[in-house]
């Protein structure tokens, strides 16, 4: 039977680390200047016991991604950019300083989701000495309350799955002990971590130190796994060649802890070449963003105050006049089409008073029978309204946004084409 799947979603995550800044016993003759340098800032950055001033490091700034079900979504970026942590925080393995984890669209409980997800470290941490059979039927023990039996059968099942059969009585091995592959070393450590079924597994780089075959092989049986059993999978990796990069649903490029994009390879490369930027041919589309990351760094910076303008605009005076217009065209429709109503109600007022006076019926009665009749009119007209109203409002602030953005992009010497571009890469955002 399928499990129900799990979609993740990550908002706002933000994580600081502070790291102390250590004296030097030789900066005893010039620590009154130090002290006085970092008075300013004492506030954000306080001392430890021994009075070692703190700095602050922004690991990851106001992080968002969804993991759809069934669904591979890779993190990429480059060295130091904030993939393992926050694969961490996804895994509940540390707690970020503000933002928040839902799963299904419900908040993350920590017991639950430790049940339904797996973890796989960068590292393998296994028993050299055992059996790739005994190692998972080890973890099985642990995590499981399954007959014997049962217990054979799951971890013969996952052998399987994870393409291990050749292998399965091989010793796994170590530096100093000769055992199975590094790729299968890999497989037996995502093992592990699936014996109890999760719905999520958690990757941290599951390719590294693998050859492109090896590599291609594992993210391939996570794609199956993702897509014959509902699970959704989220990794992280560095330079995935062009056979990997396309079996990933989605991609988020991290640099500096900060998203520089979350979509779909295609959307990432209509960004690319909306930033002015020439793909080369036969090249990476991932490698050439992680090369390009300054340029798109560079040009999100521009963008956000160009956003920023474009929602004050909305509050001027061209917005004052918009709204004014709008209210206008409401109150024009609305009289136009409620005066038909006022003659044929004073045409009707004299038998309705006749009739009720003698008791033909209450005026309750017209006034029920008469919203019957008109119901359907009254729908039709408001269908009439609010179909032209709808589109007349999306196509002003379509309009506002681009015009108030190329406004900006005039003002900072940008030409007609170029601030196009950028228009809709503002849009995109
Ligand atoms: N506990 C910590 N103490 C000091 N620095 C930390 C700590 N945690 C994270 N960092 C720093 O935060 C940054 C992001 O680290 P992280 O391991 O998430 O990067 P990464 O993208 O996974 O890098 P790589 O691809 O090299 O593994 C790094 O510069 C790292 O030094």
């Amino acid at each position: 039977m399928k499990k129900q799947g799990c979609e993740i979603e990550a908002i706002g995550i933000n994580y600081t680390i502070y790291t102390h800044k250590r004296e030097t016993p030789f900066s005893f003759f010039s620590r009154k200047q130090h002290h006085k340098c970092i008075k300013g800032v004492q506030e954000l950055e306080k001392g430890d016991t021994n009075n070692n001033p703190k700095s602050i490091r922004h690991v990851l700034k106001d992080v968002n991604c969804r993991a759809k079900t069934g669904e591979i979504l890779a993190i990429v970026g480059p060295s130091g950019a904030g993939k393992s942590t926050f694969l961490e925080v996804l895994a509940g393995k540390i707690e970020p300083q503000s933002g928040s984890i839902f799963v299904n669209q419900k908040p993350v409980d920590k017991a639950r989701f430790k049940k339904i997800s797996g973890y796989v470290t960068q590292k393998d941490t296994l028993f050299p000495l055992l059996t790739v059979e005994e190692t998972l039927c080890f973890s099985a023990k642990l995590r499981l309350k399954l007959a014997p039996k049962e217990l054979s059968s799951r971890v013969k099942c996952l052998i399987q799955e994870l393409g291990l059969e050749h292998v399965a009585g091989a010793r796994i091995g170590d530096d100093r002990i000769r055992g199975i592959s590094g790729g299968e070393r890999r497989r037996v450590s995502i093992g592990v971590e699936l014996i109890h079924d999760p719905g999520v597994l958690i990757l941290d780089e599951p390719t590294s130190g693998l050859d492109s075959t090896s590599a291609l092989q594992i993210i391939d049986m996570l794609k199956t796994m993702a897509v014959t059993r509902d699970r959704t999978i989220i990794l992280s990796i560095h330079q995935p060649c062009f056979r990997i990069m396309k079996l990933f649903n989605s991609i988020l490029l991290l640099a500096n802890g900060t998203i520089l994009h979350h979509g779909t390879i295609e959307q990432l490369s209509l960004r690319l070449i909306l930033l002015g930027l020439d793909l080369p041919f036969h090249v990476n589309i991932l490698e050439f963003a992680i090369e390009s990351i300054d340029i798109i760094q560079k040009q999100n910076h521009t963008l956000l105050p160009q956003s920023a303008l474009m929602i004050k605009n909305s509050d001027d005076l061209v917005g004052a006049q918009a709204r004014v217009g709008l209210f206008a065209f409401i109150l024009t429709y609305l009289l136009s089409s409620t005066t038909e109503a006022l003659p044929i109600f004073l045409q009707e007022r004299e038998i309705l008073m006749k009739e009720t006076s003698c008791g033909s019926y209450r005026v309750s009665s017209y006034v029920i029978a008469n919203s019957l009749v008109y119901l359907p009119f009254l729908l039709i007209l408001a269908l009439l309204f609010s179909t032209p109203l709808y589109w007349m409002c999306l196509q002003y602030m379509f309009g506002m946004c681009l015009a108030s953005g190329e406004q900006v992009l005039k003002e900072e010497g940008y030409g007609g084409e170029e601030s196009r571009r950028k228009n809709l890469l503002i849009m995109m955002n």
